[in-house]
């Protein structure tokens, strides 16, 4: 209900785009507008009146400030949507460009001026590339406009859904305005410039038909989602406003983090097939997937607030959310209190891991003080071990990856589990005698462990998953005795049942696919089964630890509650299609015991093609990669002294430094350090807790750059020899591991280079990486032209 003579303002859903282009000095009088707007809409001073002519009858303008007008939808009584922000002299001119209707298959509010739109469509460049003409890229210039050689007949191109008619395109959801122009499009860029500023259905249909998918595919899995039950009546837009399908900003503070900058949008604007993920009701596990930037963590910090709003009052930490690195779990904090506030982090655990289940294990005090070992020194301890016992059957590499692998890593806790437990992936064929003799020297080396004060983390793990299970088990026997014995049972209850219960009422897991078994297991034990209990996102081609699970032999049984997001938010579609092309064609799984797929993962943001260069010396490719740095910091500084004289930017955006370089090893992080300071650059380095100081250029090994994002990424010393790295070499004799060492290799290397927003470039020395495009074959990385057709550039220009 509105007090009298106030007023409701929402922002339509890509509205933003156009208004953060806008000079910062009139952003800002958007601001003042929206608070002056609901305070009185009557108010003399914002002018409001109806722009006649424009069908409907609902479309007004407002003053914003001397030279721009706010354009208002009404939606009834006190409610506005502004759609648009505009130059004053253009708005009353040509007024039947401003469409609006009710989609009638949503019953959503959907705004768009035709201006707009076509525009963007016609100055689709033909190709992607800037400044590139390499013969691939030319030979899709089939652009209607090129007039044809006199001698060559012009051949008319073929419309990209000539196969469709307009009625489908319509039963599909495409706005009725766009129909014709849908239907005109020739070319994928041409698309990409309606869509930009298209509704998201619309947008959604289009780009899934262009990718292949069939009518009924994309009615299936596209339109029927976001449709309504109701009736649609398309000239009721109170009606309208209320359905989720009129994708606007709710609270008054959304205006202005929806228009600040575009890295700020996700925590107002979810796509549909976010929204429906964050809100669905799930009667067990949900798993998210999809490819890198497609806004997995954004789900996952979106269904954390959501899980945390419907709590039952109370001040206990009742959801656990978690992810696998430290630094990670110190962003998901950060951006879960931008997003929520205090409140509903209040509510929420964020801690990574190998953490959680170390303060379970210590809350047990078994364990008195240990330190931690990694796998180098563990695999001393099992050679020390070995010579002791003047053992020479087994190696201490093969012990080691033994016991973590299929005992930790299958959270195996008696022999007579490890005698039937799988050991898929492992190579060499062992006897149920050898499995014995295994067992008693695991049981060794843990004891030494053990006096010594020593433990992994995965040994952690496996303890934490065993005494929750054993938790869980004993609230599942005090629950049927309760039901069993009912009020008789009260009365004798002992102090330790009686605060017997679940730690967590819901689990938010990010970076699903780098937990092990052990880690599945713990969360399985630590939230009891049934609604809304997990619900995770990963990538499996982003795993980058030697971690492997199968959800459902752990309990955990997500068939038929897994989706797939597939529109990357952060990177080109040019890094994209490169990044695939890293990926190789090797087969990946789904946590599941089956495949995963990256089909239909694409972008619709565009940017220069990413580069690769070869040196013959790693000094030459150094010296490079600092001068090119110190250029892209150059540039930037002078971009965003442009942006702030001509306020025709985002400076914020620009003024921030956001460049990564990224390397192979510690070595050459330390190398490439230096040689940036000696070129003038303030480097820091990337540590376990995240970038050591957030204004200066990052520098980690590929392994840092998990989660993070750049404007520009570097990754130099891509080299054969050192991505893979040498060390692989030693599992020759053993094809399964070695496979998965390899594709473990192609995931951190694609991990890097999905990192960049904007610019990426390639590297190497010597001889190149066999990861690399054209290295292996000259027809270029296989997949690459899934995306867009672009393979990597190799020009004498450095990046
Ligand atoms: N609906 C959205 N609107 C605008 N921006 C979005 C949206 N969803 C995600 N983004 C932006 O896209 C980028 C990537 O999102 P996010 O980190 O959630 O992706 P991800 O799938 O978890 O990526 P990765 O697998 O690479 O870690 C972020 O900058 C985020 O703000």
């Amino acid at each position: 209900m509105n007090v009298q003579g106030r007023a409701t303002l929402r922002l339509l859903d890509k509205a933003d785009k156009q208004i953060r282009k806008l000079p910062r000095s009139v952003k800002g009088a958007v601001y003042e507008f929206q608070y002056k707007f609901r305070d009185n809409p009557e108010n003399p001073g914002l002018n409001l009146k109806i722009l006649e002519g424009v069908q409907g009858g609902r479309l007004y303008s407002a003053r914003v400030n001397k030279d721009y007008r706010a354009l208002l939808l009404h939606a009834g009584e006190s409610d506005y949507v502004l759609v648009a922000v505009r130059p004053r002299g253009e708005v009353y001119d040509n007024l039947e460009r401003f469409k609006h209707q009710i989609n009638q298959v949503t019953g959503g509010i959907e705004f768009i001026d035709m201006e707009v739109v076509e525009s963007a469509t016609a100055s689709a460049e033909p190709g992607t590339g800037q400044g590139h003409t390499d013969p691939a890229e030319q030979a899709g210039q089939d652009v209607p406009a090129e007039p044809a050689a006199p001698d060559v007949p012009a051949e008319a191109p073929r419309p990209l859904f000539a196969d469709y008619t307009r009625d489908q395109l319509r039963e599909l959801g495409v706005a009725e305005a766009l129909l014709p122009l849908a239907l005109k499009v020739t070319t994928d860029e041409e698309l990409y410039g309606l869509v930009e500023y298209a509704p998201s259905l619309t947008e959604d249909v289009l780009l899934r038909l262009a990718d292949g998918m069939g009518f009924d595919e994309v009615l299936e899995e596209i339109t029927r989602p976001v449709a309504t039950s109701e009736t649609v009546d398309t000239s009721d837009y109170s009606a309208a406003l209320a359905r989720p399908a009129t994708r606007a900003t709710s609270e008054d503070t959304d205006i202005q983090a929806a228009i600040e900058d575009r890295f700020s949008r996700w925590k107002v604007f979810l796509h549909p097939a976010q929204h429906k993920l964050v809100r669905r009701e799930y009667r067990g596990p949900a798993r998210v997937s999809g490819g890198p930037g497609t806004g997995k963590t954004i789900v996952a910090l979106h269904r954390v607030a959501h899980l945390a709003a419907r709590l039952p009052p109370g001040r206990s930490k009742e959801i656990l959310f978690t992810t696998f690195n430290k630094n990670l779990a110190a962003d998901l904090r950060k951006r879960l209190l931008e997003l929520g506030g205090q409140a509903v982090v209040d509510r929420v655990e964020i801690v990574n891991i190998d953490k959680l289940a170390t303060q379970i294990v210590a809350e047990t005090g078994r364990t008195g003080r240990r330190r931690w070992i990694d796998d180098q020194k563990a695999l001393r301890e099992w050679s020390d071990l070995l010579t002791e016992l003047g053992e020479t059957q087994w190696d201490a590499e093969f012990l080691h990856a033994e016991w973590n692998q299929v005992i930790l890593g299958q959270a195996v806790n008696s022999r007579a589990d490890y005698f039937r437990a799988r050991r898929a992936g492992r190579g060499k064929r062992i006897s149920r005698a050898q499995r014995a003799e295994i067992w008693q020297l695991v049981e060794r080396f843990t004891m030494r462990l053990d006096e010594k004060g020593l433990w992994t983390h995965r040994q952690v793990a496996e303890l934490a998953a065993r005494i929750q299970s054993e938790q869980a088990m004993k609230i599942a026997t005090f629950e049927e005795r309760q039901d069993r014995e009912g009020a008789q049972m009260l009365q004798h209850l002992e102090q330790s049942w009686a605060n017997l219960r679940y730690p967590y009422r819901h689990v938010v897991v990010d970076e699903a696919q780098d937990l092990s078994p052990a880690h599945w297991k713990l969360l399985r034990a630590l939230v009891r089964e049934g609604d809304n209990d997990l619900f995770l996102v990963g990538d499996t081609h982003q795993r980058i630890y030697d971690n492997y699970a199968s959800l459902s032999s752990l309990g955990i049984n997500i068939r038929g509650r897994s989706a797939r997001l597939t529109l990357s938010y952060r990177t080109t579609r040019q890094i994209l299609g490169s990044a695939l092309g890293l990926l190789g064609e090797e087969s990946w799984d789904n946590l599941d015991d089956s495949t995963e797929t990256l089909a239909g993962y694409r972008s619709v943001l565009k940017g220069p093609r990413p580069e690769i260069r070869g040196f013959d010396t790693w000094q030459a490719e150094l010296d490079a990669l600092a001068e090119t740095v110190a250029a892209w910091e150059q540039e930037d500084r002078e971009r965003a002294a442009a942006a702030a004289e001509a306020e025709g930017e985002d400076g914020a955006e620009q003024e921030q430094t956001s460049i990564g370089v990224a390397v192979p090893t510690r070595d050459m992080v330390s190398e490439v350090e230096r040689r940036l300071a000696r070129e003038g650059v303030r480097a820091a380095g990337i540590g376990p807790e995240g970038p050591r100081l957030d204004d200066a250029v990052h520098v980690g090994t590929l392994h840092r750059f998990k989660g993070l994002e750049y404007r520009r990424m570097a990754i130099a010393g891509v080299t054969r020899g050192l991505v893979p790295g040498r060390h692989i070499d030693q599992f020759r004799e053993d094809p399964t591991r070695h496979e998965r060492e390899v594709q473990r290799s192609r995931s951190l290397l694609f991990v890097a280079a999905t990192r960049a927003r904007d610019t990426l470039g390639i590297t190497w020395h010597g001889t190149p990486s066999p990861f690399l495009p054209n290295t292996a074959t000259d027809s270029g990385p296989p997949g690459a032209d899934q995306v867009d057709g672009a393979l990597f550039a190799r020009g004498d220009a450095l990046f």
